[in-house]
């Protein structure tokens, strides 16, 4: 569990982080989402006590990190994969940090076989592959097999194998039980990996909510039907409340009635279904509908406004989109 209670940090004039307040559950992924700048970095560094907040607190397992007895066994953290003494082994260097931390060398070989590194363990780290450092990375993470973890930016440069192997890892460590707080600054990543966001702009909430909550409340998240018999079906469905438009190959996209609503309906009337395909709106659709809502809207007891929710959007899209 992480807390953070009215977290601000002033670089000079600079409100690197301005009044965040959320709470991060054990047992999901929570992806922390802003664009480069937007203060993730420090806000991660505060709840480390790397960085000393300006005005609030944050707490980890309820505690602030210097109240913590055995901070390795309670809290695991990969902030700058490239920031370790390259001219040590990796393994060498998990057993410095595992003497350090109180954890044995029994922990540093099956953390090394969780990354999977152990077949590299005793080369040079200097050699290794932006993908390798990461994995040392987050191993270095995992030694005191700590309940909440916390990666920053942890697929930055990583090729598509790596990429599924980080989210892969990242759920099951969730699935464990564990607290799990990654932060991306592209919102495509974070819908494959987080079941929750936490969105910040200019270091300020925006949001805080389930993936699941943001995209099915989307108009955009819609089923697509095709049927040899779309036209009498298209009607039944809008008689039972859904709502229809017809796509240019003819399959029906139906907004307002869920895929068993719609299959018993046409079951009701032996209508043949060729396709019934739920179709949920991507979460960068969802966001466009929340600033198309003109409304502010509120999360997490915070009111974001709509330039800056619109000014986050605009530097979330993928790159070279
Ligand atoms: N030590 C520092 N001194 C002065 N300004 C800083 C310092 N650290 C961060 N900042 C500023 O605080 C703001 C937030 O930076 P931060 O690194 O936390 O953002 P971020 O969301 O993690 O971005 P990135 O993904 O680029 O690291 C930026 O404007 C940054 O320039």
């Amino acid at each position: 569990m992480i807390e953070a209670n009215s977290l601000t940090k002033k670089y000079g004039d600079v409100k690197a982080v301005d009044g965040l307040s959320f709470e991060i559950k054990p047992g999901v992924v929570t992806g922390f989402l802003g664009p480069n700048g937007s203060g993730k970095s420090t806000t991660m560094r505060m709840i480390l006590g790397l960085d000393a907040p300006t005005e609030g607190s944050a707490e980890v397992n309820g505690k602030s990190y210097a109240g913590l007895a055995a901070p390795m066994h309670e809290v695991g953290a990969l902030l700058d994969a490239k920031a370790v003494d390259g001219a040590r082994s990796a393994r060498n260097h998990l057993r410095w940090v595992a003497k350090a931390g109180g954890a044995g060398r029994k922990r540093v070989e099956e953390v090394l076989d969780t990354v999977g590194l152990t077949s590299a363990a005793d080369a040079k780290i200097t050699g290794f592959s932006l993908g390798m450092y990461q994995r040392l990375g987050i191993a270095t993470a995992l030694l005191g097999d700590p309940p909440t973890l916390m990666f920053d930016e942890p697929v930055n440069g990583l090729d598509p194998e790596g990429i599924y192997w980080i989210r892969t890892l990242m759920r099951d460590l969730a699935a464990e039980g564990r607290t799990v707080f990654v932060s991306s600054h592209l919102m495509n990543e974070m819908e494959e990996t987080a079941e929750h966001v936490i969105v910040i702009g200019r270091g300020r909430l925006i949001a805080d909510m389930s993936i699941t909550e943001l995209t099915q409340g989307s108009a955009r998240s819609h089923v697509r039907v095709v049927s040899p018999r779309a036209p009498e079906l298209a009607e039944a469905v809008e008689r039972a409340g859904g709502s229809v438009t017809v796509a240019e190959d003819g399959a029906l996209l139906v907004a307002g009635l869920g895929s068993p609503e719609i299959g018993d309906i046409a079951l009701d009337r032996h209508i043949g279904l060729h396709e019934l395909s739920p179709r949920r709106a991507s979460l960068e659709a969802a966001f466009m509908d929340l600033t198309s809502d003109s409304v502010q809207y509120r999360s997490g007891g915070h009111v974001a406004d709509e330039r800056a929710l619109a000014e986050t959007l605009r530097t979330l899209q993928p790159e070279g989109k």
